[in-house]
């Protein structure tokens, strides 16, 4: 049966030729021959050993056993999920939904009809709803862990050996954990700037920037990225001042760049501020405030910025303190990352790696498609994960969500290409509503049609773009998304429309 299944897959995917030509059918070939150590058949052994419980370390350990093979996770902090988890995705989410729900009762809600004298903030009630919801969701694994027989061990990991882990346990003690195949992933941390030391306090990184005891007056974010703005969106609504400091000339540097401006010019109308091509070149905490000296990027006359309290989110690097990596000779770049091939398998035998600790996004999803993979190739099985075809989602509001390439990006392939384009402002529902800042815009190939890439700006974009992944999956062409019928009044309708403007003429403009 599952041979039928694997079957099947190879002739889908070598049919289809998946990822412009490259990885999928290239890493069927290489499922077809487990590189693994093999599996242990009644020995004390796992088959597998994953160091980090976070997104992709929980996924593949969870996969792993599903797949029949005898599996541990290590992870040293005590509570599973990861930094997605527990200082993450999910915190930064409750925040953000809470400061939307404040910022709408105290500017929206009126113009609906729906009035009451006043509205206030209570900052320890809407962190204890953050932590709730955190708390549920780590036992939650637990609990899929106990369900599908994964055996966790608290505690942090080291190698002795290609196959043997030593671990630290959280009680004290130590322990030596075996496994014919380790996966490596320990994620990432913080990316710490020159000069700029985190207290967590005044200067904090994201894990601060989630538990702060007060509302600050000013908040300087360094880095425009996606921890900057949507923690900066954060404490904008709940009452900051916010300024971002940015290096590059433009907030996401990654972003499709007529979308990226249309979302910083709904950001400054919601007075976020921002400072680009500057450098924080200095931190004094010696006052009351935070006093920051700024430089242009490409140096000049410098200036000073005051903040009670500083947000670095200039970055994650990953994370492999203390591991032993050097010890048992596994390969690095120059950024730390530990260099993996299409198996996720290091240059150690039996050694894998997964997650924010290999070259990639940084991203959730893509650390749980890696961890699946990573072990149905271990387990002899087809595995695949596309990072072309990787959505990513800035979680602002209106959210920006995108996936396959930008407009800069298919420009500068060379390819001949079609945009169709689709705001808000003319979609029934988001009219309804009252929420129509955005845009949908379609990159399709002139000749093919075949789309290239997505970017959505909307209330709900980060929902949005999986037609648009599971198209571009599908090597869909803009007409395959215009002639599927879509429910009205739907904001999904905007994608429709969007797609007939890419092949031809949209209706409602
Ligand atoms: C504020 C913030 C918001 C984010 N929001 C999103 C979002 O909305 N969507 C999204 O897709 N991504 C988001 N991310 C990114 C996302 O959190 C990461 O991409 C994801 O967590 C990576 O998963 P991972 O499993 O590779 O690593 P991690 O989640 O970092 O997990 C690694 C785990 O390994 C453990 N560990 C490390 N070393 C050892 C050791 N030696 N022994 C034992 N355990 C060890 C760590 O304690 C950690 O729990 C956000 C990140 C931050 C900081
Ligand atoms: N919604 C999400 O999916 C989500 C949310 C939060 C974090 N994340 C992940 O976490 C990772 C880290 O987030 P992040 O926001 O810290 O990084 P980021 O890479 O998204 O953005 C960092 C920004 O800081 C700028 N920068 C770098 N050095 C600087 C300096 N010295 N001064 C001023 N600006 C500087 C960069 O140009 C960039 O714009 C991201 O790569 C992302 O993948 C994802």
């Amino acid at each position: 049966m599952a041979m039928a299944s694997v079957a099947r897959r190879k002739a889908y995917l070598l049919s289809r030729n998946l990822s412009g030509g490259c990885s999928d059918a290239l890493r069927y070939s290489y499922s077809l021959t487990s590189f693994s150590r093999g599996f242990a058949s009644g020995s004390d052994d796992n088959d597998v050993v994953v160091i980090g419980g976070g997104p992709g370390g929980y996924v593949a350990a969870i996969k792993a056993a599903q797949l029949g093979l005898k599996t541990t996770c290590i992870e040293k902090r005590g509570s599973l999920g990861g930094t997605c988890l527990n200082v993450g995705c999910i915190p930064s989410k409750a925040l953000l939904h809470s400061s939307h729900m404040f910022h709408e009762a105290k500017h929206s809600f009126a113009h609906h009809g729906v009035k009451f004298p006043s509205v206030e903030v209570d900052l320890p009630a809407m962190m204890a709803q953050k932590d709730k919801a955190v708390a549920n969701l780590t036992k939650g694994i637990e609990g899929l862990f106990k369900k599908n027989k994964v055996n966790y061990v608290k505690g942090y990991g080291k190698f002795v050996s290609p196959s043997e882990v030593s671990v630290d346990t959280i009680d004290g003690g130590v322990t030596v954990v075996k496994g014919k195949n380790i996966i490596v992933a320990t994620g990432s941390d913080v990316k710490s700037l020159p000069g700029v030391t985190i207290d967590e306090e005044r200067i904090v990184s994201s894990t601060g920037a989630l538990a702060l005891k007060e509302i600050p007056k000013k908040l300087v974010v360094i880095g425009a990225g996606y921890i900057g703005l949507e923690m900066g969106s954060v404490w904008g609504r709940l009452g900051s001042e916010v300024t971002v400091v940015e290096f590059a000339p433009d907030i996401v540097p990654s972003m499709d760049g007529e979308v990226r401006k249309q979302f910083q010019r709904a950001l400054e109308k919601q007075k976020m501020k921002f400072m680009l091509k500057t450098k924080v070149v200095g931190v004094d905490t010696s006052g009351n405030t935070v006093k920051l000296t700024l430089e242009p990027a490409a140096g000049g006359e410098k200036t000073t910025l005051e903040a009670d309290v500083v947000l670095v989110s200039a970055g994650r690097v990953p994370f492999t303190a203390g591991l032993g990596l050097d010890k048992i000779g596994v390969e690095m770049d120059k950024a730390g990352r530990i260099l993996v091939n299409e198996r996720f398998a290091s240059n150690v035998p039996g050694v894998y790696a997964i997650g924010d600790v290999i070259p990639g996004p940084m991203l959730a999803h893509k650390a749980e498609e890696d961890g699946v993979a990573c072990v149905e190739f271990i387990a002899g099985k087809a595995g695949h994960v596309d990072y072309d075809k990787v959505p990513g989602v800035v979680y602002t509001h209106p959210e920006v969500a995108s996936v396959g390439k930008t407009e800069e990006q298919v420009k500068s392939l060379g390819v001949a290409y079609r945009v169709g384009k689709f705001p808000f402002l003319a979609n029934s529902r988001a009219k309804a509503i009252d929420d129509a800042e955005g845009i949908v815009k379609i990159l399709a190939e002139k000749e093919t049609d075949k789309i290239l890439g997505v970017h959505i700006m909307a209330p709900n974009a980060g929902e949005l773009i999986h037609e648009a992944a599971l198209a571009l999956s599908y090597d869909a062409s803009s007409e395959d998304i215009a002639r599927v019928c879509h429910a009205h009044p739907t904001m999904s309708e905007a994608v429709k429309e969007a797609a007939m403007a890419t092949y031809d003429k949209p209706i409602h403009i």
